[in-house]
C-alpha cells in the first residue's frame, strides 16, 4: 500500500459510520440516509450472511460513497471482500499474514492494533494509520496520548466504545484521524426503519460535535 493512501482516503470524514446488517435493502436504505447526512466512508462487518451482498448493492447504488468491509479477518474474507466491490478492508486485529495478503493483492486495509506490538508489527510491514480497536476499553484518550511518544507519525481511527458524548474529545487528538463507531446506524433505528435519525445522526457526527449533552 502506497505511503499516505489510507490516510487521504479517511480525511475528509470524521466518522465511520459501522453496520452490521441482515438485508441488502436495508443496507442501501441506511447507506443513503447516511450519505444524506454527509458521511462518505461506510463500513460493513462481515458478520452476517447478507454482508457481502449488501456491500455489492450497495456500491451499486452509491458508487461514490467509499464502502469499507469490516471484520476482514484472513485472505479468504479479503478475497470476497473485494470481489464483492469493497474499496478496502478493516479489520479488529493484525496478523503478518492478514498485511501480507493486502500487500500482494494491492488492497487497502485499515488494520486493528491495540498495543506498542501491534503497532510495530503494523509498521514493520509499511502501515502507518491504524483502527484502534477496542479503543476505549483499551485506554481511550490516555492510551493515544501514551502512544503518541513512541510512534509520532502513527494515525488512529479509534473504533469500539466511541459514542456521539465522547467522539469530540477524541477528535480532539493530534494522532486522531477520524472515529468508527454503530451508534449512527444501531440494529435498533434499522429494525424501526428510522432513516430521519439515521441521517440526523450522521450529520451531527461529520460536523465532529455529535449530538451529545
Ligand atoms: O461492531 C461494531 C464495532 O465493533 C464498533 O463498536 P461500537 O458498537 O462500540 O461502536
Ligand atoms: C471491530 C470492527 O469494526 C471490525 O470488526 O472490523
Amino acid at each position: 500500500m502506497m505511503a499516505g493512501e489510507m490516510e487521504g482516503r479517511l480525511s475528509g470524514t470524521s466518522v465511520i459510520p459501522i453496520l452490521t446488517v441482515q438485508d441488502p435493502e436495508q443496507a442501501v436504505l441506511a447507506s443513503e440516509a447516511l450519505a444524506r447526512g454527509g458521511m462518505t466512508v461506510i463500513e460493513i462487518t462481515l458478520r452476517t450472511a447478507q454482508a457481502l451482498a449488501s456491500i455489492r448493492a450497495v456500491k451499486e447504488a452509491l458508487p461514490s460513497l467509499q464502502v469499507a468491509a469490516g471484520t476482514v479477518l484472513d485472505d479468504r474474507q479479503m478475497d470476497a471482500a473485494l470481489a464483492a466491490g469493497s474499496d478496502f478492508c478493516v479489520s479488529p486485529g493484525l496478523t503478518p499474514a492478514l498485511l501480507r495478503a493486502a500487500r500482494d493483492r494491492g488492497c487497502s486495509l485499515l488494520p486493528g492494533v491495540a498495543t506498542a506490538s501491534d503497532i510495530m508489527c503494523g509498521l514493520a510491514e509499511g502501515f502507518q494509520v491504524f483502527k484502534l480497536f477496542p479503543a476505549m476499553a483499551a485506554g481511550g484518550v490516555a492510551l493515544l496520548r501514551s502512544l503518541s511518544g513512541p510512534f509520532p507519525d502513527v494515525r488512529f481511527c479509534p473504533t469500539g466504545g466511541v459514542t456521539r458524548e465522547n467522539l469530540g474529545i477524541l477528535l480532539a487528538e493530534p494522532n486522531v484521524l477520524c472515529c468508527g463507531g454503530s451508534w449512527m446506524a444501531s440494529q435498533s433505528l434499522i429494525d424501526a426503519a428510522d432513516w430521519a435519525a439515521i441521517e440526523g445522526l450522521a450529520s451531527a457526527a461529520q460536523s465532529g460535535r455529535g449530538t451529545g449533552p
